[in-house]
């Protein structure tokens, strides 16, 4: 008889709920959208209550879905959209302030000056494997206790409690008894020791930020909470949480050193497993937590891309050039081969390597004969040429994928895999089944109740999908991407 586990995936578009069973099969999956909002030049915030209100219809539609109830369900892990930053009220529940998503490049004057200090930037370097940005958590919590009157003083009297979307939610799931996070959430703080596993008090005095708000650290697999019986019926336990693309990893059972995985769905992540050595990144990829489990670390050097399919939605919605984002992969095939237009998606800044908050993006090369077919090719090669920008980072620092396992939305866009795979010169693998995130955080829920008895069961569950190969001639391959490094350098600031 199987055992059936719920993961949650609250990304930044949408939560989604699923439920897999103790074999792997996924039985039903249940989506509901969330929609960030942009009030100035660089901020995305998101509204916490919409975030809570979207996981909970998932939850219900899974389940109505799978035709199981609460008490059939054996454990729940939950994944998520990382750093974006939430302050809650330990009392009411109530959040003080929108959650800051990740992109949301607020603080950058912040980060710069603290980027200016070599002696701060070397110590957060060596503490947390993160650069000064405000893609990461603590200068937004600072943030809110700046600007959200009393919020400060509330902080400091133990009031208010920080998360990120894995703390927020099971604070809600559990009716307000359980603040806790997972290691690999911890490790995108900007607060957090990845060598000691532990909060940092030096980075809590840099950052100005009162450890009473901080959530205690667990393991990936471990205890986080109980359900309130309350919300489903049911005190199902919560056994697994990692952060979405730490998910990912495990949900591609890339446990083996060199194993890389890149997830395509708001932003583009490309994780590569290091072991249980930690290694430092000379060409600016950060050094990661990708999972920890029993105690012992597995790290990661991780690229962060903060416009994938974000790109997409932008040409959809703002420019209004498609009405689908699906449409793209046909478009872009009709589109001339030899097009010279790209496409540079710095709407917040610039991730890896370049971390530059303050770009901006462009569209250059444009011509009489540049119509839509070209722009919104240009759209998906710039996914890839980013991914190409990390994977030169990965070659320097003397690590080389030679194969590459993807996933998230916008896996499922043939064009863009082959491009892919042409862009990079390697193989890129999609699997049977691309919820590999949700699939993770399933992974971990089960491995702490024993649904899977170890790392081998969850590597023999991945299926391969679908192989895509290069075969671009890498002359071809290194003009074009020439092309893009010269448009990029157009378009920096620092
Ligand atoms: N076929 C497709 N072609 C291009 N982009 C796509 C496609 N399907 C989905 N996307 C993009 O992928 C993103 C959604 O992927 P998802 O993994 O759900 O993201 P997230 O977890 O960040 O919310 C959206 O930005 C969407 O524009
Ligand atoms: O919402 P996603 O899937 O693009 O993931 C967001 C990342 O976790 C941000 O670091």
């Amino acid at each position: 008889m199987p055992q059936y586990i719920l993961a949650i995936d609250q990304g930044t578009t949408s939560s989604r709920s699923i439920i897999c069973s103790s074999h792997g099969e996924m039985i039903a999956m249940d989506q509901h959208p969330v929609t960030p909002s942009c009030p100035e030049n660089g901020w995305v915030e998101q509204d916490p209550e919409a975030i809570w209100q979207s996981v909970l219809s998932s939850l219900k539609g899974v389940l109505a879905q799978a035709t199981l109830s609460a008490a059939q369900i054996h454990a729940i892990g939950i994944t998520n959209q990382r750093e974006t930053t939430l302050v809650w009220n330990r009392d009411t529940g109530s959040p003080v302030y929108p959650a800051i998503v990740w992109q949301d490049r607020r603080t950058a004057d912040t980060c710069n000056a603290i980027a200016d200090d070599p002696a701060a930037a070397d110590y957060i370097r060596a503490t947390t494997g993160l650069l000064p940005d405000p893609y990461f958590s603590a200068t937004k919590v600072a943030w809110i206790l700046d600007n959200v009157p009393g919020a400060r003083a509330q902080a400091e009297a133990g009031e208010l409690l920080f998360g990120t979307v894995d703390s927020f939610l099971i604070w809600r799931l559990s009716g307000g008894t359980s603040h806790v996070t997972d290691a690999t959430n911890a490790s995108r703080t900007l607060l957090f020791d990845i060598h000691k596993q532990c909060w940092d008090q030096k980075l809590l005095d840099l950052f100005n930020i009162p450890p009473a708000m901080l959530p205690t650290v667990l393991d990936c697999a471990d205890q986080f909470a109980e359900l309130d019986v309350s919300l489903l019926g049911a005190a199902i336990p919560v056994t697994g949480v990692a952060g979405d693309q730490q998910a990912a990893l495990i949900g591609q059972a890339c446990f083996e050193p060199g194993m890389t995985k890149s997830t395509f769905g708001t932003g583009g992540f490309m994780m590569l497993n290091t072991g249980t050595t930690p290694v430092s990144s000379q060409h600016r990829l950060l050094t990661t937590v990708g999972y920890r489990l029993n105690g012992e670390v597995t790290y990661a050097l991780e690229g962060s891309i903060f416009m994938a399919g974000a790109t997409m939605q932008w040409l959809r919605d703002g420019l209004k050039l498609l009405d689908n984002v699906a449409d793209s992969a046909q478009l872009a095939l009709d589109a001339p081969a030899d097009s010279s237009v790209y496409l540079i998606p710095a709407f917040t800044g610039l991730g890896a390597p370049y971390w530059d908050p303050q770009a901006r993006g462009a569209i250059l090369g444009l011509t009489r004969d540049t119509g839509i077919k070209e722009i919104i090719a240009a759209g998906l090669l710039s996914v890839c040429y980013q991914t190409r920008d990390l994977q030169c980072a990965l070659q320097s620092d003397g690590v080389s994928p030679l194969c590459l396992r993807v996933d998230g939305g916008m896996a499922s866009n043939d064009y863009l895999m082959k491009s892919l795979a042409d862009i990079l010169g390697v193989t890129v693998t999609r699997p049977e089944v691309t919820e590999t995130t949700a699939l993770g955080a399933a992974f971990l829920a089960g491995l702490q109740t024993g649904a899977f008895t170890s790392m081998n069961t969850l590597t023999q569950l991945w299926q391969c999908g679908q192989t895509f190969e290069p075969t671009m001639p890498p002359s071809r391959r290194d003009h074009l991407y020439a092309g893009w490094k010269s448009a990029v350098e157009r378009i920096r600031c620092c």
